[in-house]
């Protein structure tokens, strides 16, 4: 018997589901108990062509259908997530970790995004400017892309999907996605309602397999003119110089180093809710989570305390059961990357508050930790720990505060708290990143941009910005 009925262990391209060409399979497991939940086709370069070519194949008609018509279909899809919510949720949490609760929220906030974009393709406005000569008009249309390309993370296993493909389908645009090798079922379960909804035979596929053929073939493809990626800086490197020869348009959000400072002028408790919220969030495993905190000498100590106090509170254990906060990392790899950072940290002088082990539940399970007596030159301060560990550094000046946390290859999302208006506009302006958020913890919604500067990539997901990356703006000249 299956598991879920929204558990498919087949791929689906052009509208068909489909087994890879060799017959491979990869297995996919549990991370709260090791457990095979089941397998998913080892796909490769071939069958990823020929998704492309299908997308390419149905890219004319999509595109010539009428926003509005494309907006019924997709609003299906997101009302169909919505009615499948409790089993897409079942499903992330059994391949990815998080609580079921966490689970619930992504696939609301997933769906969201097909809601928003389903609106927004309605209003895809091109402009009509003032010509430069009495008998010149300039025009400026804004058409689909062409087929676009998404390569999505383990961390967020739905709301990744829906944030890309939300604007590319509303845009006219076809997607194939290629999900984590960990977390598969979530994106096919996706591809499940997507033909229920109604979208048409190849504008939507998902091809499990191989990274690297998978990846190769989406790059160096000429038919897709559109890569968006999540995940690491380093691969996000790579794709993009293995996109140059074809010349592809890219959006790259990859890895953060998000700052959370904490002014002497905070309501603290209010700052310690905000850092358990923005810490703990998916065992630390998202690319907003805060990684450093800096608090200000006045505050310090009080702050310390009650974050310590909340974070040995947190209960950890498999999504699955009721009252879970923390689930298990993905895998062990991301127990090596959080053992390392408190290792160095405490080597270096930091001071264990909370947490620093294994958990006794074993397997990926990671007890809540928080260092404090931090510094600069820690690897935590430097690296993203992408894990429940929340480093803290003591800060005098404001100076000080802002150039600690401008000083990373990163600029994703930063965090600060201060009641004080003109210090908030201050900081606010002088953070390098994307995103600053201020006085809370959490800051994504569909209705902001969401991305980073510096390192941590290229192009805006989400909000009315977030389609400008699925179109091409054709400029015509009109003699009159
Ligand atoms: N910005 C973010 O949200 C995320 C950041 N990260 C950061 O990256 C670290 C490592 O996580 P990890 O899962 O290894 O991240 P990766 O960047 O390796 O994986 C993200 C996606 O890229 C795919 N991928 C990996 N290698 C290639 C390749 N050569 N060509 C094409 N696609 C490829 C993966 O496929 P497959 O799963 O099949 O390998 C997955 O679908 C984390 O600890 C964290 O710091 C990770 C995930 C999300
Ligand atoms: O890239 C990530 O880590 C997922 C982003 C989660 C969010 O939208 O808040």
């Amino acid at each position: 018997m299956s598991i879920s009925p929204l558990l498919r262990e087949a791929c689906y391209i052009g509208g068909e589901w489909i087994a890879a060409d060799s017959g491979e399979t990869i297995d996919v497991t549990n991370p709260a108990t090791g457990e095979k939940i089941g397998t998913v086709p080892n796909c490769g370069a071939a069958e990823t062509r020929r998704a492309i070519e299908a997308a390419q194949a149905a890219f004319p008609a999509w595109r010539g259908r009428t926003a509005k018509d494309r907006a019924a279909i997709l609003r299906r899809w997101f009302q169909l997530m919505l009615d499948n919510q409790e089993e897409l949720a079942r499903l992330l949490t059994m391949e990815q970790g998080k609580s079921l609760t966490e689970s619930r929220g992504e696939i609301a906030y997933g769906a969201s995004f097909i809601e928003w974009f389903a609106e927004e393709g309605k209003r895809l406005y091109g402009d009509v400017i003032p010509g430069h000569m009495a008998d010149k008009r300039i025009l400026v249309l804004k058409q689909p892309i062409g087929v676009t390309a998404a390569i999505t993370p383990w961390n967020f296993p739905n709301a990744m999907i829906t944030r890309k493909a939300g604007p590319a389908l509303a845009a006219g645009c076809p997607m194939v996605i290629k999900p984590a090798a960990q977390t598969p079922y979530s994106a096919l379960a996706l591809a499940v309602l997507a033909e229920e909804a109604g979208i048409p035979k190849g504008i939507i596929a998902v091809v499990t397999g191989s990274a690297r053929d998978i990846g190769g073939e989406m790059t160096s493809n000429p038919l897709v003119r559109k890569l968006t990626f999540t995940g690491s800086t380093e691969i996000g490197r790579l794709l993009m110089r293995q996109s140059a020869d074809t010349i592809k348009k890219l959006s790259l959000e990859l890895g953060g180093n998000a700052p959370f400072i904490v002014f002497d002028d905070a309501d603290v408790d209010a700052a310690v809710d905000g850092a358990m919220a923005s810490k703990y969030r998916n065992s630390g495993q998202t690319c907003v989570c805060t990684n450093r905190l800096y608090v200000q000498a006045g505050v310090y100590d009080q702050f310390v305390e009650r974050l310590a106090a909340r974070a040995k509170a947190l209960k950890v254990g498999n999504g699955m059961d009721d009252g879970t906060e923390q689930g298990p990392l993905i895998d062990d790899n991301a127990i090596a990357k959080v053992e390392e950072h408190v290792a160095d940290a405490l080597a270096k002088g930091g001071t264990l508050l909370a947490g620093g082990h294994r958990h006794p539940l074993g397997g990926t399970f990671f007890e809540p930790t928080v260092i404090a007596g931090v510094t600069q030159d820690m690897l935590v301060a430097s690296e993203e720990t992408f894990g429940p560990l929340a480093p803290v550094i003591r800060f005098e000046t404001e100076d000080e505060a802002i150039a600690m946390a401008n000083d990373s290859e990163f600029g994703l999302a930063a965090y600060f708290y201060s009641t004080n208006l003109s210090r908030v506009w201050r900081v606010a302006e002088a953070i390098e990143s994307g995103m600053v958020c201020v006085n809370s913890g959490i800051l994504s919604t569909e209705v902001a941009p969401f991305g980073g500067v510096k390192q941590s990539g290229l192009g805006r997901e989400g909000s009315k910005y977030g389609i400008d990356d699925y179109v091409e703006m054709k400029y015509v000249s009109l003699t009159v």
